[in-house]
């Protein structure tokens, strides 16, 4: 019997919702796996109607829909890393943080899709005390958003002194491992900075600021590119500094599709001009 040797190849689950403009959501985070060599795999746990101008209706996913898709993964494939996204509902997110629990599932990333870059909260208070409360305990690495910040440390954010305020206020109260404040929602050259703090380190990522309105996608092939790098054994640091540099080329070869805010570019290194 031909029995071709399967190579032992990094693989990442994602946990999130499909955006079908293709710019977000589990669409961005394959791309994005793929991009680093990393085996993508995926529990949608919602379908949007979305474009490059915004999402005109969102679907949850049944509880027992996700609970299949992730257990069908984790039972036959496994993960070495995976990411939460967007996560719609109380019920979507404490089906989830079962799940993780019972598939021991390693090299959690969570980004809390819970408040928009613009500030427009996402999902409601419930989910949000939830996602607090129950979910972002089991983070590796957290990376909220300034507004998400603001929430989960109680501070207000204008400066990078209150980010790296936020961060460390954030590690202490919830526990995570690490956690990065990204500066994305913040004024002038701090929207390419972003701090990190993992309770030893405090950290701050600097990218030059590209001059783009296509940011579409940003903050999911962020947390998509250090789940790929957690898969593929690299250090938390490391794996978040890499993916600093990867989401500051996707910014600079975003694609100019669409009449609003068009999606990051994933496969630059491919495509040459
Ligand atoms: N114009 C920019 N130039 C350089 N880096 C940027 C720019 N905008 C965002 N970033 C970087 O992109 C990442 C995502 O940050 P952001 O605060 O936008 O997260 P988000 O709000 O979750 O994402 P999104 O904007 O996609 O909703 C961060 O590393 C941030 O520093
Ligand atoms: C399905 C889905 N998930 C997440 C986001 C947030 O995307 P961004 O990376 O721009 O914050 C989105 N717009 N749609």
């Amino acid at each position: 019997m031909n029995t071709t040797k399967t190579s032992k190849v990094p693989v990442a689950l994602t946990i999130a919702g499909s955006d079908s403009g293709g710019g977000a959501g589990i669409q961005a985070d394959l791309r994005t796996f793929a991009f680093h060599c990393v085996h993508g795999t995926s529990a949608i746990t919602c379908v949007t109607a979305q474009n490059t101008l915004g999402v005109t209706r969102v679907d949850a996913m049944a509880k027992e829909a996700i609970e299949q898709q992730i257990k069908a993964v984790c039972e036959d494939i496994g993960v070495q890393a995976a990411k939460t996204g967007m996560l719609l509902n109380q019920e979507i997110i404490t089906t989830v943080v079962k799940q993780i629990d019972t598939h021991a599932i390693p090299n959690l990333v969570v980004d809390p899709v819970m408040v928009s870059r613009t500030g427009a909260q996402l999902i409601d208070d419930e989910a949000v005390k939830t996602l607090r409360d129950s979910l972002i305990p089991l983070a590796t690495v957290l990376t909220p958003n300034r507004y998400e910040a603001q929430i989960l440390s109680g501070l207000e954010i204008k400066s990078l002194d209150d980010m790296k305020a936020a961060a460390q206020t954030i590690h202490e109260k919830l526990k995570v491992k690490a956690v990065l404040v990204k500066g994305g929602g913040m004024q002038g050259s701090l929207r390419g900075i972003d701090i990190w703090f993992d309770g030893k380190n405090l950290e701050t990522l600097f990218t030059q600021l590209v001059a783009t309105k296509n940011t579409h996608g940003t903050g999911c092939t962020l947390s998509a590119a250090i789940a790929a790098n957690l898969a593929r054994g690299d250090s938390l640091f490391k794996a978040a500094r890499q993916a600093k540099e990867y989401v500051s080329y996707a910014l600079n070869n975003a694609l100019d599709i669409g009449k609003g805010q068009g999606p990051v570019g994933h496969f630059f290194p491919l495509l040459k001009k």
